[in-house]
């Protein structure tokens, strides 16, 4: 990811990830070359840099606000005070709609019945993209993803986000989603992510030509990419938190210390800066936790020689981001939670991808561009969560009790959905 980068800076081909994402025409999946670093370009410039980034603030305090008293009205609706809530469905709808509102310029799947459809058809997506395609290794087995039923799963879950993205880029087309607009809009009628992609698909004298297809693989690149990892980063810090009470409550102390010194009533993002033992958390999570434990296989453009080993042209490489950040080589008791760490011996080292002992979003030319994105919403929605209620697991079991089992997938999810008793504070 360094030395070796530009020679391992394409992808693998996959069957799978060819159909469902339009033939390798989003940004994440096509092979190294200019039309990859050309919807790279767009994707950073209008969507993922630090200021248009910045400019989104208000959506996602909007977002998480509206997370907030959606648990404040089941609290004040409970004769106890207090409410059961599914972490994993609150957090899920929640970097849904930021992403659906900056991206998307509204937010799709709102209501109750086809929210969860509209969910589950984009959790399906993450796990067909993900999973093991035997046809990709063993050619004449291919004929086993029949028999399990995964050739007819790949086939309905592309009809399904298909006609979704269809839909998504018509009502862009004939302005609908500036009429539908009244409450949830991207901020006040900037241009949209997908308003920005049809304007280069119409300008002749942009540096690169962009079809239908090519608009609807890179939103729903943008998507995925924007909504399941962080999804998954908070699920992982507040099962930690529920897990080390203790760590719970040092960093809630920090937090409302901070909200009561300025005197507001809700975080702001204004607020997050000044949280250190938040964002040490957040790292400590992402270093026991990666999202992408495997981060996104790459695969060789030319032979190259590495400790010694010749790799020839168009290998696969996985790298296990997972192990890296439990390597005792590199870290004093490593699968011990100790936010701490990030405030004293490690408090130099940063997912960047400059720190190679810490990459939970790769690194060098394919490593992740939307680490501002994610961060931002993650804080901010950690920290409403920490400052607005106490948190217990059900029942009144204890940290150890919370069974912290990893899911199969390219994103690497709890198990079972995270259940949790909210007390307002
Ligand atoms: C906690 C949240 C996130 C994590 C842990 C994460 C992690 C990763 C990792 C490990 C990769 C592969 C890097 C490599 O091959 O070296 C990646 C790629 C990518 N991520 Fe993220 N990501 C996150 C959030 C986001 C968000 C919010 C967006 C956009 C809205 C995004 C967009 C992308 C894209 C487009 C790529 C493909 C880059 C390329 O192939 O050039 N990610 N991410």
């Amino acid at each position: 990811m360094k030395t070796n980068d530009l020679i391992f800076s394409s992808r693998p081909d996959s069957s799978f990830v060819r159909r469902l994402l339009y033939n390798h025409k989003d940004v994440a999946f096509p092979p190294y070359g200019e039309y990859w670093r050309q919807v790279r370009k767009i994707c950073v410039l209008q969507l993922l840099n630090a200021k248009r980034v910045q400019s989104f603030q208000p959506v996602r305090e909007e977002e998480t606000k509206a997370m907030i008293e959606s648990i404040e009205r089941s609290c004040s609706s409970s004769p106890s005070f207090s409410a059961l809530v599914n972490l994993s469905e609150v957090l899920m709808s929640l970097t849904n709609d930021i992403t659906c509102r900056v991206a998307l310029g509204k937010k799709y799947g709102g209501k109750e019945g086809s929210g969860k459809r509209f969910r589950k058809m984009i959790t399906e997506f993450g796990y067909l993209i993900g999973v093991f395609n035997i046809g990709d290794f063993i050619p004449w087995l291919a004929w086993v993803n029949y028999v399990v039923g995964l050739e007819q799963r790949v086939g309905k879950n592309f009809q399904e986000i298909d006609s979704f993205l269809d839909k998504v880029i018509e009502d862009h087309i004939h302005g609908k989603r500036r009429k539908d607009t009244s409450d949830n809009d991207v901020d006040g009628g900037d241009q949209d992510f997908v308003e920005f992609l049809l304007q280069i698909q119409q300008d002749k004298s942009a540096d690169i030509t962009i079809g239908k297809e090519n608009i609807k693989g890179i939103v729903l690149d943008m998507f995925v990419a924007g909504t399941d990892t962080s999804l998954t980063l908070l699920e992982w810090a507040m099962a930690r938190l529920l897990k080390h009470p203790e760590v719970m409550e040092e960093v809630q102390k920090e937090v409302r210390g901070v909200a009561c010194a300025t005197g507001k009533t809700n975080i702001t993002e204004d607020h997050i800066e000044q949280m250190y033992y938040l964002k040490a958390v957040i790292k400590e999570t992402l270093r026991l936790h990666p999202p992408l434990p495997l981060l996104v296989p790459r695969e060789s453009t030319e032979d190259a020689k590495i400790y010694g080993y010749d790799i020839p042209t168009k290998t696969t490489v996985i790298i296990n981001a997972w192990a890296i950040g439990r390597d005792p080589a590199s870290w004093d008791d490593p699968d011990q939670f100790k936010p701490k760490r990030f405030l004293n011996e490690a408090s130099s080292i940063d997912f960047m991808g400059h720190d190679f002992q810490f990459i939970p979003f790769g690194a060098g030319r394919r490593g992740c561009p939307g680490i501002h994105f994610a961060i931002s919403s993650v804080g901010l929605a950690l920290a409403s969560l920490l400052h607005k209620f106490d948190w217990a697991l059900p029942n009144g079991a204890n940290g150890e009790d919370l069974d912290l089992t990893e899911a199969p997938g390219l994103t690497s999810h709890l198990k079972s959905p995270l259940l949790a008793v909210a007390t307002p504070s």
